[in-house]
């Protein structure tokens, strides 16, 4: 991307958008496209098509998205799959309108098969059943994918698609039910040694796997993958290594600094039992993670904190 490229990035006040921009700035990208989902719905097709015509973006970052944990997933099925449709297909679709240089679209590791061998390859893709609770995001991410493939064949666009890991970060959505584990994590144990509880619960058995990557980690690697990676299908993004719930809970309350005990609420669900990426590709192509769960952790604890203090409003997901 030329340094006076014009580039929108969708999703700018997210973890990931911000993220992303943050990023573009460090490389001295000055032409930034932004509007906020107030300013512009981008489920409207018309809005959409009319914003890019006027604003003739060279390059789209394509990080909005209704977005949350197993629960807002699972209850909010309608919205997942709906939303997350009519965002991607009015990007992709005015991006060919507008001759859009390049387009990256954000999905999802939810994407593969519940019981998907280990660790998951990009080759695994649509072969087998779906996680119950993410189906409708996971079917959204999925059509995004081969919305990206089927434009790239039939009209020769450059889109290129991703697959992150489970995020966290700066500005991440803290919601006590909507939220993400590790988020929510972070506020309960730190709400829980503030208010002196002895016990804190933690969702479903403690033995599912996850891989955690800090969201200005993926920025980085999308930003390289943009400059330098053109291919149709898919590529992982991750770190290639995974913690049991349980383990995650044990390292979370370290951080805050929390000396109670954990316990479990088995009725909440559990989701897949695994989901460990295959960075392989990712690694061949010659980008690695640099930032460990530790580190991340500490850092995510002190944005939380910042933000506590700022009397900022945590993000709300409805
Ligand atoms: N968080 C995670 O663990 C993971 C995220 N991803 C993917 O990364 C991408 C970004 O996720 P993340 O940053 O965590 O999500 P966030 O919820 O933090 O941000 C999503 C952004 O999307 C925008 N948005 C949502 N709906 C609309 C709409 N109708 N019109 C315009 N903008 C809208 C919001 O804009 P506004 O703030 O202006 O309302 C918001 O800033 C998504 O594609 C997600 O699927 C993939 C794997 C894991
Ligand atoms: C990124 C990915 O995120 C979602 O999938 P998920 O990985 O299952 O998401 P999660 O972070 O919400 O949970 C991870 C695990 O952690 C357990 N868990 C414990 N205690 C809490 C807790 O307090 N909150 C949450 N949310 N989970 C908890 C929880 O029971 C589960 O076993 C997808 O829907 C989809 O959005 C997607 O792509």
């Amino acid at each position: 991307m030329e340094k006076g490229a014009k580039i929108y990035i969708a999703g700018h006040r997210g973890m990931v958008g911000s993220a992303i921009v943050r990023k573009l700035q460090a490389e001295g990208y000055q032409h930034l496209i932004t509007r906020t989902s107030s300013e512009l719905d981008l489920r409207n097709q018309q809005q959409v098509q009319d914003f890019f015509a006027r604003e003739q973006p060279e390059y789209v970052f394509l990080a909005a998205a209704k977005v949350g944990g197993i629960v807002a997933n699972n209850t909010y099925r309608g919205e997942f799959l709906y939303d997350n449709l009519q965002i991607q297909n009015n990007i992709i679709h005015a991006s060919y309108l507008q001759g859009v240089k390049k387009l990256m679209f954000l999905g999802s590791s939810c994407i593969y098969p519940k019981l998907a061998p280990q660790p998951l390859k990009e080759a695994y893709l649509l072969t087998g059943l779906l996680e119950e609770t993410n189906e409708p995001y996971a079917i959204a991410k999925i059509a995004g994918i081969k919305l990206c493939d089927a434009y790239r064949a039939q009209y020769g666009c450059n889109y290129i698609s991703v697959m992150p890991t489970n995020l966290y970060g700066y500005n991440d959505n803290y919601h006590p039910q909507n939220s993400h584990v590790l988020p929510a994590m972070i506020r309960r144990f730190h709400e829980a040694k503030e208010q002196g509880l002895q016990e804190v619960v933690i969702w479903g058995t403690g033995t599912p796997r996850r891989e955690f990557l800090f969201a200005d980690d993926l920025a980085a690697a999308c930003y390289y993958l943009m400059e330098h990676y053109n291919e149709p299908g898919l590529v992982n993004i991750g770190t290639g290594e995974d913690i049991s719930i349980r383990e995650l809970a044990e390292l979370v309350s370290q951080v805050v600094g929390y000396e109670g005990s954990i316990s479990l609420d088995t009725s909440k669900p559990d989701g897949a039992p695994r989901k460990l990426m295959d960075v392989s590709k990712l690694h061949e192509w010659g980008w690695h993670h640099t930032i460990e769960l530790p580190q991340g952790i500490q850092l995510a604890y002190q944005d939380f904190l910042l933000k506590q203090r700022e009397g900022s409003n945590t993000t709300v997901l409805v």
